[in-house]
């Protein structure tokens, strides 16, 4: 007897390009939205976001609360529970980076409310996906969490953000080849539940962006437009699979542990590309594709060594000797490196000297 079901849950409404800012209230409006939205968001996001968007809606007669939130942790999502109900608050909307955004969905998961993403970088794919990213203890990836209901992403704002913040974006796309990768040994290995199709998304969506590197440039407002189309379909395809194995592996392990071994050093893209070329040079050895991994980062100016991450050589060493144990994910790491082989992959990929 057949017995599998799938529930993909997908945003409803996905509006990207120049100015869509100011489409925020029609698209509450289209969503059937009543009450008093609050956004999550942090400074500079604020202030070239969210204010803007609350003076939309003052025009309206709406006033939304607002609260801004600097760190990516559980106390930060309980301030926007209290936050939510002592403002009566009837949905969220998350602006800002993947942080403002993860929180958002995090709390309106516990709220059972739902939420808005309006992006004001194009630096990570959690734009979309039904993940939230908050630490816990010792563990520090993805869990589910409440899809957005929308996403607004007005690349004008995105085309504007720190370069650095769009480099991270791609090179979190970039990584989705590895965790690919990872996912299919997984498949192989351990018999884990697995989707082509979304497979296929994720690995599709870094070759287009790979393809189109050349219109990736700063100032470049169809850059902004590429990046974030890869964003959301990397989303999507996280979406499909409700999980973040199509675009989370063994580099994201990495990165994972990196954060908690140089909190703050560098960013969450730039930090899993890195992790990325190793981990290539670990599917496919001397001969294998990590050289075009760290090429395609390389071209679209994101950091390809521990020393342009600002991370020093033996933190690398520590955290890919480490991060195997921060989540049951099977991937090329298998039950962890010891640090000769360790400093062998780093060394051979130029990732430290
Ligand atoms: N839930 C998911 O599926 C995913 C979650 N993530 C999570 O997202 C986080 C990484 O997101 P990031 O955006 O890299 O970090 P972030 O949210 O910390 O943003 C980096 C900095 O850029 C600032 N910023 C944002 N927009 C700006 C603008 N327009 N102008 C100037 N500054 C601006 C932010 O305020 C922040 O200070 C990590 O916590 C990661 O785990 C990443 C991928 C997927
Ligand atoms: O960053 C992500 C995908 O790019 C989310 O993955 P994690 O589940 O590893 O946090
Ligand atoms: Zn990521």
């Amino acid at each position: 007897m057949f017995e599998k079901s799938t529930w993909i849950r997908l945003p409803r409404n996905v509006i990207v390009g120049h100015g869509v800012r100011s489409s925020v209230v029609e698209v509450v409006d289209d969503l059937h939205l009543q009450g008093r939205p609050l956004f999550v968001t942090s400074p500079t996001p604020k202030r070239v976001a969210a204010d803007p968007i609350a003076a939309d809606f003052e025009a309206t007669g709406i006033e939304p609360a607002i609260v801004s939130v600097d760190t990516a942790s559980f106390d930060a999502v309980e301030e926007v529970i209290e936050t939510a109900e002592a403002a009566d608050a009837s949905y969220l909307v998350g602006i800002g980076g993947g942080k403002a955004i993860d929180i958002a969905k995090m709390a309106s998961d516990h709220l059972e409310m739902g939420f808005l993403s309006v992006p004001t970088a194009a630096s990570h794919d959690g734009i979309v996906s039904n993940r939230g990213s908050v630490p816990d203890g010792d563990t520090r990836h993805s869990v589910a969490a409440e899809p957005p209901l929308a996403v607004v992403a007005d690349t004008g704002i995105l085309a504007e953000a720190p370069w650095e913040l769009t480099t991270a974006g791609c090179a979190d796309i970039i990584s989705n080849y590895t965790a690919v990768m990872d996912w299919r040994l997984a498949k192989r290995l351990k018999d884990v539940e697995y989707s082509e199709y979304a497979a296929a998304l994720a690995e599709m969506t870094a070759e287009i962006l790979v393809d189109n590197a050349d219109l990736i440039r700063p100032g470049l407002e169809e850059s902004a437009w590429v990046v974030t189309k890869a964003l959301m379909s990397s989303g999507v395809a996280m979406s499909i699979a409700d999980s973040s194995r199509p675009a989370s592996g063994a580099e994201h392990l990495f990165s994972h542990q990196l954060d908690r071994l140089a909190p703050d050093a560098a960013l969450h893209g730039h930090q899993v590309g890195v992790g990325s070329i190793m981990t290539a040079y670990l599917h496919g050895g001397d001969h294998g594709f990590w050289t075009n991994i760290r090429d395609a980062l390389s071209s679209i100016d994101a950091p390809t060594t521990a020393d342009e991450l600002g991370i020093d050589d033996e933190t690398v060493i520590e955290a890919l000797t480490t991060c195997h144990e921060i989540r049951d994910r099977y991937t090329i790491l298998g039950d962890g490196m010891n640090e000769r082989a360790a400093r062998d992959v780093a060394k051979r990929t130029g990732v430290i000297s």
